[in-house]
């Protein structure tokens, strides 16, 4: 069997999902291909059910941290209860409100393993294992996202180790988990866990969370072994053994762990058996240019060949994945239609934002909030920094919040253009002061200007003020004195 669409999307996780949506708004016929849940990774796996696992702990905590409050709570977290909402926030791993969605958004879907088998033409192999062949009139969009990496440790596959897949699913809280790694994955699964009452242990190999400014591997590593958390750092398991229904570790500092289960949180890998081969490309993370179409050896892009999200790696993140998205399903439509294409920086049909401003939440209690470049990632592309640190605790939005607060901010500044090119908050509940940074460091927005942000009092967003205070007032100008 065969079909011509305009757009043929492979992966219909959350990237997948967009570059067909704004393809058939800008006018174009799509169909989606996608061999597990339409929604992908993030709905089901990763972001929405570890969110769901870890707000109530933080809830209950946010609560014992204002008096008064604290009173009120009498119990302990309702494990059951709170796996049943997680599961709810899947709909029980099943996809039948996302075809609604495909549905009323006009995209086809076809179910299956998607793989390039030529120029501008897919080929499924469907459930039944049938072949099904799609051809693209104008792109092809390879949006397959990730999936876990499992090192090669001596024993450790044997040991059935759970992945962010398993952990996600789990209907059980084991007594024991062994967490190896130390990035997001491993540092929001090992806190949730703890809180819903697993014994936990974090082998992390270098440090906690290390693309990050230091304080918040620090500040997050504080609080994880307060809550418990045995935290080991600079420590590597050496081999894994089965004994009993127990997972035996040794680890590289001469130490032994008995657990109960593992989490395996060491990183991605891209999907494996796209079929690139047949038009001359390599696997792996897929290279693009700024409007998200593939490279080829020469570093030339193919016309008709689109990367997004995490199977090109710039930006693993869901909401960076989708604003790729919006510039790749546009950008697809304007060369259908011969109508221009905005490729500036900052332009409608490019993703710059994935190298200057991206953002994210990690989820661990506290939160860590960032946009931008860290101070020495700033250092390294050669600008002039300036570091301004304020202390969260020291604005009285925050101590209104939660009694003793404990959070951190970071202002990077590029000396020679005034501007912001990076923010770091660490503290409980700093995801919401995000976003007023994101603005800060994409706008490019003057320091000059920022002065005329009022920060409403008392909200913790009066660190703005405290920064600029520390970063200095400018003078007025000549005429004005
Ligand atoms: C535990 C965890 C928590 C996370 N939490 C967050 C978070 O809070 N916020 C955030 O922004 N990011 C988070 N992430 C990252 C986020 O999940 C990814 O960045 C996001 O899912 C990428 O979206 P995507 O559409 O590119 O890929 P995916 O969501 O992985 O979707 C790809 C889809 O393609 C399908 N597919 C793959 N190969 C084929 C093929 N050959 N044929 C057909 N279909 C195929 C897959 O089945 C899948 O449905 C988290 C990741 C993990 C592991
Ligand atoms: N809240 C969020 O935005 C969120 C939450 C979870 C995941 N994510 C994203 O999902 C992706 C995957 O997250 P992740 O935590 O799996 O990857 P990661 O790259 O953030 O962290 C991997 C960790 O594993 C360690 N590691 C790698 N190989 C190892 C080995 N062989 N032995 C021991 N340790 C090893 C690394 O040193 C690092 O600490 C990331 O892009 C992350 O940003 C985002």
């Amino acid at each position: 069997m065969s079909e011509t669409y305009d757009v043929v999307v492979i992966g219909a996780g959350p990237v997948g999902e967009n570059v067909a949506d704004r393809a058939v708004q800008g006018g174009l016929s799509a169909v989606v291909v996608e061999d597990r849940l339409v929604g992908g990774e993030c709905s089901y796996w990763a972001c929405i059910p570890s969110k769901a696992l870890l707000r109530p702990a933080e809830a209950r905590r946010a609560a014992l941290a204002v008096d008064g409050a604290r009173q009120a709570v009498t119990g302990d977290l309702d494990v059951a209860a709170v796996l049943a909402r997680r599961t709810s926030f899947t709909s029980d791993w099943d996809d039948a409100g996302q075809l609604t969605w495909l549905e009323s958004a006009g995209i086809d879907l076809v179910r299956g393993r998607g793989r390039v088998s030529g120029e501008r033409q897919v080929t499924v192999t469907t459930p039944d294992g049938e072949e099904q062949v799609l051809t693209a009139r104008h792109a092809v969009a390879v949006c397959t996202g990730s999936r876990p990496v499992v090192p090669d440790i001596p024993g450790l596959r044997d040991a059935r180790p759970w992945t962010n897949r398993e952990a996600l699913e789990a209907t059980e809280v084991p007594d024991s988990l062994l967490v190896i790694g130390g990035g997001v994955v491993a540092s929001e699964l090992a806190g949730a866990f703890a809180d819903l009452g697993a014994r936990v242990t974090m082998l992390v190999r270098s440090s906690l969370l290390s693309g990050y400014e230091p304080f918040a591997g620090e500040m997050v590593g504080a609080a994880l072994t307060e809550r418990g958390v045995d935290l080991r750092v600079g420590v590597s398991a050496t081999s894994v053994r089965l004994v009993g229904e127990e997972r035996e570790v040794e680890c590289d500092d001469g130490t032994t762990a008995r657990v109960a289960q593992i989490l395996v949180a060491t990183g991605r890998e891209p999907q494996p058996d796209l079929g690139l081969e047949s038009v001359d490309l390599d696997g792996g993370w897929l290279p693009v240019d700024e409007t998200l179409r593939v490279l080829d050896g020469d570093g030339q892009p193919v016309e008709w060949l689109y990367a997004v999200g995490d199977a090109n790696h710039r930006s693993p993140l869901t909401h960076q994945g989708k604003y790729q998205a919006r510039a790749a399903g546009d950008v697809i439509a304007a060369r259908a239609q011969g109508r221009p294409v905005d490729d500036s920086p900052w332009g409608v049909h490019v993703a710059t934002a994935d190298h200057l401003a991206p953002t994210q939440v990690v989820f661990t209690d506290p939160q860590v909030a960032s946009v931008g470049m860290t101070a020495a990632a700033a250092q390294d592309a050669g600008m002039d920094v300036r570091v301004v640190d304020h202390d969260l605790g020291a604005v009285s939005g925050a101590a209104i919040h939660a009694d003793g607060y404990t959070g951190q901010a970071r202002m990077v500044v590029d000396e020679e253009r005034r501007v912001i090119v990076g923010m770091t908050f660490v503290g409980p509940d700093v995801a919401g002061l995000l976003h007023s940074a994101s603005i800060a460091v994409a706008g490019e927005v003057p320091l000059e200007r920022l002065w005329h942000a009022v920060p409403a009092f008392p909200t913790m967003s009066e660190v703005w003020l405290r920064l600029l205070e520390s970063y200095g007032r400018p003078l007025p100008s000549r005429a004005e004195r």
